[in-house]
């Protein structure tokens, strides 16, 4: 599928402007961005049915708002956002109702491997045992599932899936995208919603984010989804790391930074700064920190919220380059923070010592706040500050 320059105008505004977007056999993209970004909007344009004020969207070379519907139905399958059903058909018959582009009721055999589609659909999306079910008596979760069998009998080279795990448990979410990854590696290709970061960034190929009606970035989910794309397409403060198990992004939301100008450092140890660094990022502060351990956890706490961390190899004392580092940092820095723990620890009593102001914390989040704010407030009026 090969989407060029589409500009979509809905009611008189224009919602989509000049979004391209290609999907090769055998590959998943994920489209994220903020609510109201466009993403059902290009969903719908991709599948035929809002036709742009300009672009085009071709599968396999055939324009798709030129091809009679039921030409574009075998082309393009969709899985939409809401499952809400108001006819009491069985399970069953919805799915078959994506054998519809095949079946002509003037020759009914020409869908004759049909009914294999549909059962294979129902199975894969472990709903044989619901299949005689009215659709309205299922759970909604199931019902996403009914939604994305009638896509499967469908039988298309383009599936597009509009928030496909929504709604659905932890298990299903999983089960759901490991299906959708299934028919991707047997050759077909898609495109899905999913608001989730980390389920998008771990079953995708590529994502591409979209954010005002435009593509913000697009590419591998480890070049995407990084702490300023976050930051400048969902105006979100988030952490951003690599989840230990799966090896793709881990993405953890955080209160929306303030607006301060005030350096803090913070001096490390093995983990004395985790649990330190968010608050006082959180709290717009211009975090630095070290000397931490390289690959420790102080220095992945760093990594994960893009703060500079002076580093010092495990097992042996801070090198006297490091130390130089680290007092350049706290020499710079308006205020240092010495975790409780860490006051004897490596070179942070000489470091500390070098600190125009320093607070040494223990306490919780709202208390290493009001630490460092008494702390500021005392140097601007020039007295040293040491609060315990
Ligand atoms: N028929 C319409 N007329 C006018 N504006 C519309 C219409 N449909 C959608 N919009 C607007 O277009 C924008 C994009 O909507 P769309 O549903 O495509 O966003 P989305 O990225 O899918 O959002 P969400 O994540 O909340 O589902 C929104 O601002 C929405 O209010």
């Amino acid at each position: 599928m090969d989407a060029r320059d589409l500009t979509v105008s809905l009611g008189g505004t224009e919602i989509l402007d000049g979004v391209s977007l290609a999907v090769e056999s055998g590959e998943l993209v994920g489209l994220v961005g903020p609510n109201g970004a466009g993403k059902t909007t290009l969903l719908r344009t991709l599948a035929g049915y809002l036709t742009p004020d300009s672009g085009s969207v071709r599968v396999d070379g055939d324009d798709v708002h030129a091809l009679a519907s039921k030409a574009a139905s075998r082309r393009v399958a969709v899985v939409p956002q809401s499952s809400a059903f108001s006819f009491d058909f069985a399970v069953r018959d919805v799915v078959a109702m994506g054998r519809h582009p095949y079946r002509s009721r003037l020759r009914p055999a020409d869908d004759a491997d049909g009914a294999t589609h549909v059962e294979d659909a129902l199975e894969r999306c472990e709903l044989t045992d619901l299949a005689e079910r009215p659709v309205t008596a299922v759970s909604g979760g199931e019902r996403r599932r009914v939604l994305l069998a009638r896509a499967l009998a469908q039988d298309t080279p383009v599936t597009l899936l509009d928030e496909p795990t929504a709604g659905l448990d932890v298990n299903h979410q999983v089960r759901t995208l490991d299906l959708v990854r299934d028919l991707i590696d047997e050759g077909r290709r898609a495109v899905a919603a999913i608001h989730d970061l980390a389920l998008a960034a771990r079953y995708c190929d590529r994502l591409v984010v979209l954010s005002g009606g435009r593509v913000h970035a697009a590419g591998p989910p480890a070049e995407v989804v990084t702490r300023d794309a976050l930051r400048d397409a969902f105006d979100a403060s988030a952490a951003v790391g690599t989840d230990p198990v799966t090896g793709t992004p881990s993405v953890t939301p955080l209160t929306h930074p303030g607006e301060r100008d005030a350096r803090v450092h913070v001096l490390g140890a093995g983990d004395a700064a985790v649990g330190l660094l968010d608050p006082l990022v959180v709290a717009g502060y211009r975090v630095t920190v070290g000397p931490v351990v390289d690959g420790g956890l102080d220095h992945e706490a760093a990594r994960r919220l893009d703060r500079p961390a002076v580093t010092t190899p495990p097992f042996g004392s801070v090198s006297d380059e490091a130390f130089e580092r680290a007092a350049a940092r706290v020499r710079e820095a308006d205020v240092v923070v010495v975790p409780e723990g860490a006051r004897e620890v490596g070179a942070n009593a000489r470091l500390a010592a070098l600190a125009d102001a320093t607070v040494v914390v223990s306490g919780d989040d709202a208390a290493l706040r009001e630490a460092v704010a008494d702390a500021l407030r005392g140097r601007e009026t020039g007295v040293r500050t040491r609060t315990e």
